[in-house]
């Protein structure tokens, strides 16, 4: 049996700027990744990581190649097809977004109230739950001011997770955090990951992580110039 994958890439090119002023940042993508997948990109700053995760997620429109979501086609795609593959997708980003004027619950409840079917109590246990899940049981009705950055990335989480989205992207999720809570806040999402069978693109400089990875990328001058299985399990273990 052949796995279809949730992200399929063939010859992704990317440009920034008009005319004389125009600059290629990546050439030649090829990337698969299959469900349930851990993969980390790495790579120096300024080599194309958040250019490319932002064209998985739908947030910037293909200019070149072929980007397919669950065998969906964002290039060419309509702004209200890229809205609903969105939809699919969770989002967990360094400055983690979270609405200062709602509690921690109410960060996640908005997430899972995109679904109109959904009622509010089911919305309201739904996102407790996973509050939960993430260990942050005792601080359901805290607002993100009073918690601490790891504790707020573990909101983020939960928030990027709640919907059970097939697909979770993150951009240096750890960056502002101390170890602990940067291990404990990607050992969540190794976890959840991993029970509800989400595949993570994380893009990191963070080289005390790279060992949750099934898969590490590797971005040079905008061009893929790694990508194998990771070996530094192997190491740590
Ligand atoms: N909106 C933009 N307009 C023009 N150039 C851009 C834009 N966004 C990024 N760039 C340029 O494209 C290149 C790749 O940027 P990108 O943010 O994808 O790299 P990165 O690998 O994520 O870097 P970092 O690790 O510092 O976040 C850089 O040279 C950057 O200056």
């Amino acid at each position: 049996m052949t796995k279809k994958p949730v992200i399929d890439i063939k010859n992704i090119c990317h440009y920034y700027g008009k005319g004389s002023l125009k600059r290629q940042i990546l050439f030649d993508i090829n990337l698969e990744i299959y469900a349930g997948e851990i993969v980390i990109m790495t790579g120096p700053s300024g080599s194309g990581k958040t250019t490319l995760l932002s064209l998985i997620g739908g947030l910037r429109s293909v200019q070149e190649g072929s980007l397919k979501f669950l065998g969906e086609e964002l290039s060419g795609a309509s702004q209200s097809k890229l809205v609903e593959i969105r939809r699919n997708i969770g989002y967990i980003f360094q400055a983690h977004n979270l609405l200062g004027f709602l509690n921690a619950r109410q960060n996640v409840q908005m997430a899972v109230e995109l679904n109109k079917e959904i009622s509010k109590q089911h919305a309201i246990n739904k996102s407790e739950a996973m509050l939960q899940a993430v260990g942050l049981e005792d601080r359901i009705n805290y607002f993100p001011d009073n918690l601490s950055g790891g504790q707020k990335q573990r909101i983020a989480i939960a928030r990027a997770l709640v919907n059970h989205p097939p697909l979770v992207l993150a951009d240096e999720p750890t960056a502002a955090l101390d170890k602990q809570s940067g291990r404990d806040v990607v050992e969540i999402m190794q976890t959840l990951a991993k029970e509800q069978g989400t595949s993570i693109l994380l893009v990191t400089h963070d080289n005390r992580i790279l060992d949750i990875a099934d898969r590490i990328l590797e971005m040079e001058d905008g061009h893929l110039a790694r990508n194998s299985q990771s070996t530094v399990k192997i190491i740590h273990n």
